[in-house]
């Protein structure tokens, strides 16, 4: 299948003292359908910004060149009107901390349900059936429940399962997980992980997957790309590029993984 996501030379400039500041240095990515793809790559390398400008979510007064084709439609000319109906529809997000995407004094029903009613414009009834099958999708116990209850009352890896049910509402065909696991306990991340692949595989959502670690990485990722300094440096299949790195700086963040040695 050809890819649905395609950022060609993208750049990015933030508006700085002493004029613009280039901190995307002309990117290069490409995300399949039923694909994981890892964006790796150490703190400032430019791995948030890149999800933040698909999504039309820099900050203000940032620059953009180059192009980010969701299906052929490129998402950086669009009108502000246009990229706000496509963002939390055909583009979605989940990010580290899930208590931000949460609002504290809604319950998880309402959330879930005024976002498909916003988005799907479905009526009260149909909107809370598919409030419960999706929180069921994510593996919530009990969804009925679940509807009823507020944030707090559940644990961080549910909070986290439930802003992925959010940001599939609308049965999105891109997904931007950034940090989706870094506020979790490990042995909590290995189950948000595991639904993400099989949302993945069974969906066809095609993942974004940014994180530091490599170890994350290697566990779920199909593709991984590797940026330094706003570029991408090296991109391949997980297997390739965690084993035989074409790129010193892959090796060196693969020699700081713990427990390796080489
Ligand atoms: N709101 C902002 N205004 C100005 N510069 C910013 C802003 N946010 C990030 N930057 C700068 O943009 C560059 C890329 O940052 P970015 O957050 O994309 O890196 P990252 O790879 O996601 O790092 P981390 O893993 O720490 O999140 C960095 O030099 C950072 O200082």
């Amino acid at each position: 299948m050809g890819n649905v996501l395609e950022i060609t030379g993208l750049t990015v400039d933030l508006p700085a003292e002493g004029g613009p500041r280039r901190i995307l240095h002309g990117v290069d990515l490409a995300l399949r359908p039923g694909r994981i793809h890892g964006l790796a790559g150490e703190s400032g390398s430019g791995k948030t910004m890149t999800g933040l400008a698909v999504l039309g979510l820099l900050p203000s007064g940032a620059r953009t060149t180059g192009r980010v084709r969701l299906d052929g439609t490129d998402l950086l000319t669009l009108p502000p009107r246009r990229l706000g109906e496509l963002r939390g529809r055909a583009i979605s997000m989940v990010f580290q901390d899930p208590s931000t995407s949460l609002h504290p004094m809604l319950s998880v029903g309402h959330q879930l349900t005024d976002h498909l009613r916003h988005h799907l414009e479905l009526d009260k009834k149909a909107a809370r059936a598919r409030a419960a099958d999706l929180l069921g999708q994510v593996r919530i116990p009990n969804p009925q429940e679940a509807l009823g209850s507020y944030p707090h009352q559940f644990s961080g890896g549910m909070r986290q399962r439930i802003a992925i049910a959010i940001a599939l509402a609308c049965e999105p065909k891109v997904l931007i997980a950034d940090e989706p696991t870094t506020a979790l306990d490990v042995t909590v991340q290995a189950g948000v992980l595991r639904l993400l692949r099989g949302l993945c595989d069974d969906l066809g959502l095609a993942v974004l997957l940014v994180t530091h670690d490599l170890g994350v990485m290697s566990a779920i990722a199909d593709e991984v790309s590797v940026m330094r300094y706003g570029r991408v440096v090296e991109t391949g299949p997980r297997g390739r590029v965690l084993t035989a790195p074409s790129h010193d700086y892959t090796r060196t963040l693969l020699d700081a993984l713990p427990g390796r040695s080489t």
